[in-house]
C-alpha cells in the first residue's frame, strides 16, 4: 500500500469504527438513518479530523445518541463519542500558567517559566526527566546471544573504520566542513558522557544550548556578566570544544553574541513595561531586571537555535538546498486526528546511548579539520606521536589534563588560533576568516574506512564504552526497533565486497554485528532527492526520529514557545522569513546580527554556509537563479 494511502486509512480508522457501530444499528433497524450525518463524518475524516462546527455534527450526534435505547451496542457508540472528546485534550495537562511547578500533588522548587541550567522541569510531572547528570536512556535491549567471541575494538577500527592514507572522498552533495562543525555543536549540547561514569550524561537532553549557558547554576553564573541580562563578551561555557577545530567555537561565540543582541532588543522594546536604565536601579531591582532579561533572552536564543536546526541544518540534511522549497519537516506541527489523541508535544525526554553512538560521525572530517586534530594530538603527545600507540589511559590522563589547562575562566579561553581584544571580544574579521575557511572546505563522505587515524583512540574508547558499560544492542536489533528490515548478509549491510568480507571475518554472522561499527561503516545513501546528508542508511532513517523527538518533546520549543514567554519581539525574531534569499534559512540572520557588515546579504557564504560555494553555484545554476547571488563574501 502506498504511504499516502496508509496514512489516509489510519486517519479514517476512528470514523470507520464509529460508522461500523452506526451501521450495525441501522441493520438492526434500531434507529433512523441520518445519511447527512454519515456524509459529514466522512467529510470530517477527509479533512484530517477538523470539524466544521457550523454543520452541527456534534449536536446531531448528541441528538442521535439521545434517541436510541440503552443497549450494549448503543452504549459502545456513546463510549466512542466520549473517547473522542477525551482524546481531544492531553491527559495529564502538559503545561501550566504561572511559574509555580506542581508535580502531581508535590511542590517542586524552581520556576516553570525558565530553562534551568541543568534542564530540570522541562516536564513538570517528571522534573528530573532529561536533566544533566542523570543516566542515559536505553531504547533497545541487547537480547542477542553472540555466537562467537567479539573481536578486539582495535581490530574493528583497523578493518572497518580507519581511513586509508590519502584516501579522502569528498562529500557527495557538497556539504561544507562548517555543516559538520555545526553538527558538533548540536551533539555536544545533548551528549556529555561523564568521564568517571559512562552511564551518566553530564548535560541535559534538551536543545538548550548548555554548551553556551552551562549545565549547572555555577557554570551559568560563570558566563553571565550580571549586567542587564548579558553574557560576558564572546563567552561560552563548554571547555571540551576548545580542544576542537576553531569553527566550532566560532559558531558558538556567534550564538553567545546573539544572546546579547536579543537582550538589547528586549530592553529597548520593554514590552513588560518595567525595565529601567541600569544606573537608575538599586541592587535588588538590578538583580530582578538582570534575571528577567537573561532568562527571556535564553528562551529566545534557544528557540532561534532550534529554528537554525530546522531551517538550515535539517534543510541541508534533506537535500533541500538543491531546491527553492521553503518546506521543512517541522516536528512541532499540530497533529490532530479525530478519534485519536492529539500527537503529544512537550513531554520531555532523555537521550539514549544508541543515539550517542549513532552520531559519532568521525569519518566526515575535512582535510583541514583532520590536520588540525593531528596537530592537536601532537601538542599533547609530542611531534613524533604514533596515533596507533595512544591508549585510552594516555588519552584520559593527557588530553583531559590539557582541557583543564584551558582554565576555569570561560571569558578568557581563546578560540584556537585567535586572540581576544582588550574588550574581551574577538575581532569580527578573525571570526569571518575562520568561518570562510570552513565554508570553502568540503567535508568528507560518510563511509566505512573513513575515520582519520588520529581519532583511533577516540573510537576505541567509544566502542569499549558501548560494549562494557552500555551493553548496546546489535545492529540488526536496532534496525528491527526502527521498523527496518534486518540484514541477512554482510553484503546487504555494505555491498563493498572488501568491507563485507572484513566484517564477516570479524563477526562470523551478520546478527553478531555490533551497533557501533554497524552504523558507522554501513553503506551510505546515494545523493538522491530527499537525501542531502547521505550517511549510512540506518543513520539516515534514525536521525529523523531523533530530531522529531528532541524538538517535539521540548516544552519550551512547543507548548510554552509563545509571545507571552518570549515577548512579541522575541517570538517574531525566531520566525523564519520564507521570502528571504535563503528560502527561510536562519543563519543569514544570525550572521547579519552578530557580524554586521562583514558578509554581503546576497553572498552564498551568508545564505547557504552549510554547502561549499562551489556546490551552491551548481545548485543555483540548475535552478537558473545563480545571477541573483554573490559567490564571494562581499
Ligand atoms: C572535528 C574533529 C573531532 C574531534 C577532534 C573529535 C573528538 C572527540 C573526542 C575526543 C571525543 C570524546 C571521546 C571520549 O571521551 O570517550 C568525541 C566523542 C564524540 N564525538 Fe567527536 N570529534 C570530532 C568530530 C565529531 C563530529 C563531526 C561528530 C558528529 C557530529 C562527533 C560526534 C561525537 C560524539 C557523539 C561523541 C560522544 C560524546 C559524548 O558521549 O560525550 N565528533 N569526539
Amino acid at each position: 500500500m502506498a504511504p499516502n494511502e496508509r496514512n489516509k486509512q489510519s486517519l479514517l480508522r476512528p470514523v470507520w469504527n464509529l460508522l461500523g457501530n452506526i451501521n450495525s444499528q441501522i441493520k438492526n433497524g434500531k434507529f433512523f438513518q441520518d445519511v447527512g450525518m454519515v456524509k459529514d463524518l466522512l467529510k470530517t475524516a477527509a479533512n484530517g479530523g477538523a470539524q466544521n462546527d457550523r454543520e452541527f455534527l456534534l449536536e446531531r450526534m448528541v441528538g442521535m445518541l439521545s434517541t436510541i435505547p440503552s443497549t450494549p451496542d448503543n452504549d459502545k457508540l456513546t463510549g466512542k463519542f466520549i473517547q473522542m472528546l477525551w482524546q481531544d485534550l492531553p491527559h495529564p495537562p502538559l503545561s501550566y500558567v504561572g511559574d509555580q511547578p506542581f508535580n502531581g500533588n508535590e511542590a517542586v522548587s524552581g520556576s516553570l517559566r525558565v530553562r534551568h541550567a541543568d534542564g530540570a522541569l522541562n516536564n513538570p510531572f517528571m522534573p528530573s526527566l532529561g536533566k544533566a547528570n542523570t543516566p542515559y536512556a536505553r531504547n533497545v535491549s541487547l537480547k542477542h546471544v553472540y555466537t562467537q567471541p567479539l573481536p578486539s575494538e582495535e581490530d574493528v577500527f583497523d578493518k572497518l573504520l580507519r581511513r586509508r592514507d590519502g584516501d579522502f572522498l569528498e562529500h557527495p552533495t557538497g556539504l561544507s566542513a562548517l555543516f559538520f562543525n555545526f553538527a558538533t555543536c548540536v551533539i555536544h549540547t545533548i551528549f556529555r558522557t561523564d568521564t568517571q561514569n559512562s552511564a551518566i550524561n553530564g548535560t541535559s537532553s534538551y536543545i538548550d544550548l548548555a554548551i553556551v549557558y552551562g549545565n549547572s547554576l555555577g557554570e551559568e553564573h560563570s558566563v553571565r556578566s550580571f549586567d542587564n541580562g548579558k553574557l560576558k563578551p564572546d563567552t561560552i561555557s563548554e571547555s571540551r570544544l576548545f580542544m576542537m577545530p576553531p569553527a566550532i567555537t566560532t559558531l558558538l561565540v556567534l550564538i553567545s553574541r546573539n544572546h546579547n543582541f536579543i537582550v538589547d532588543n528586549l530592553f529597548r522594546e520593554n514590552e513588560k513595561g518595567w525595565y529601567k536604565p541600569w544606573d537608575q536601579l538599586d541592587d535588588e531591582q538590578k538583580k530582578k531586571q538582570d534575571e528577567d532579561l537573561f532568562h527571556t533572552a535564553k528562551l529566545v536564543n534557544c528557540g532561534f537555535f532550534a529554528n537554525v536546526v530546522l531551517h538550515d541544518y535539517l534543510r541541508a540534511i534533506l537535500g533541500l538546498t538543491r531546491s527553492k522549497s521553503t518546506w521543512v519537516l517541522d516536528p512541532r506541527a499540530e497533529v490532530h486526528n479525530m478519534g485519536q489523541p492529539p500527537l503529544e508535544t512537550g513531554t520531555g525526554g532523555a537521550v539514549s546511548v544508541e543515539f550517542n553512538v549513532l552520531y559519532r560521525w568521525h569519518s566526515v572530517l575535512s582535510k583541514s579539520d583532520t590536520e588540525w586534530t593531528e596537530g592537536f594530538f601532537k601538542k599533547i603527545f609530542g611531534d613524533d606521536v604514533d596515533f596507533d600507540k595512544i591508549t585510552p589511559k594516555d588519552f584520559h590522563e593527557k588530553a583531559y589534563g590539557l582541557a583543564k589547562m584551558a582554565g576555569n575562566d570561560a571569558s578568557k579561553r581563546n578560540i584556537p588560533g585567535l586572540e581576544r581584544q582588550e574588550n574581551g571580544e574577538f575581532k569580527d574579521a578573525d571570526l569571518v576568516g575562520v568561518l570562510k575557511q570552513a565554508i570553502d572546505e568540503p567535508a568528507a563522505s560518510f563511509r566505512a574506512r573513513g575515520t582519520p587515524s588520529c581519532l583511533r583512540v577516540v573510537d576505541i574508547m567509544g566502542m569499549k564504552q558501548a560494549r562494557d558499560v552500555w551493553g548496546l544492542c546489535t545492529m540488526n536489533e536496532f534496525r528491527k526497533a526502527m521498523s527496518l528490515t534486518q540484514f541477512k548478509s554482510f553484503e546487504e549491510w555494505n555491498s563493498d565486497k572488501e568491507v563485507a568480507q572484513a566484517a564477516r571475518e570479524l563477526y562470523g554472522h551478520i546478527d553478531n554485528l555490533e551497533l557501533y561499527p554497524g552504523l558507522l561503516a554501513e553503506e551510505q545513501k546515494p545523493p538522491i532527492e530527499g537525501s542531502g546528508l547521505c550517511p549510512g542508511y540506518t543513520v539516515s532513517r534514525a536521525i529523523l526520529s531523533d530530531a522529531v523527538s528532541l524538538v517535539r518533546g521540548d516544552r519550551f520549543l512547543t507548548n510554552d514557545c509563545t509571545p507571552q514567554a518570549l515577548t512579541t519581539w522575541g517570538y517574531k525574531y525566531i520566525q523564519p522569513d520564507n521570502d528571504n534569499k535563503a528560502f527561510g534559512g536562519m543563519l543569514v540572520t544570525l550572521l547579519a546580527n552578530t557580524l554586521p557588515n562583514t558578509l554581503s546579504p546576497d553572498s552564498v557564504y551568508a545564505l547557504f554556509p552549510f554547502n561549499t560555494p562551489e556546490t551552491m553555484k551548481k545548485n543555483l545554476s540548475k535552478l537558473k537563479i545563480d545571477d541573483e547571488y554573490k559567490f564571494t563574501t562581499n
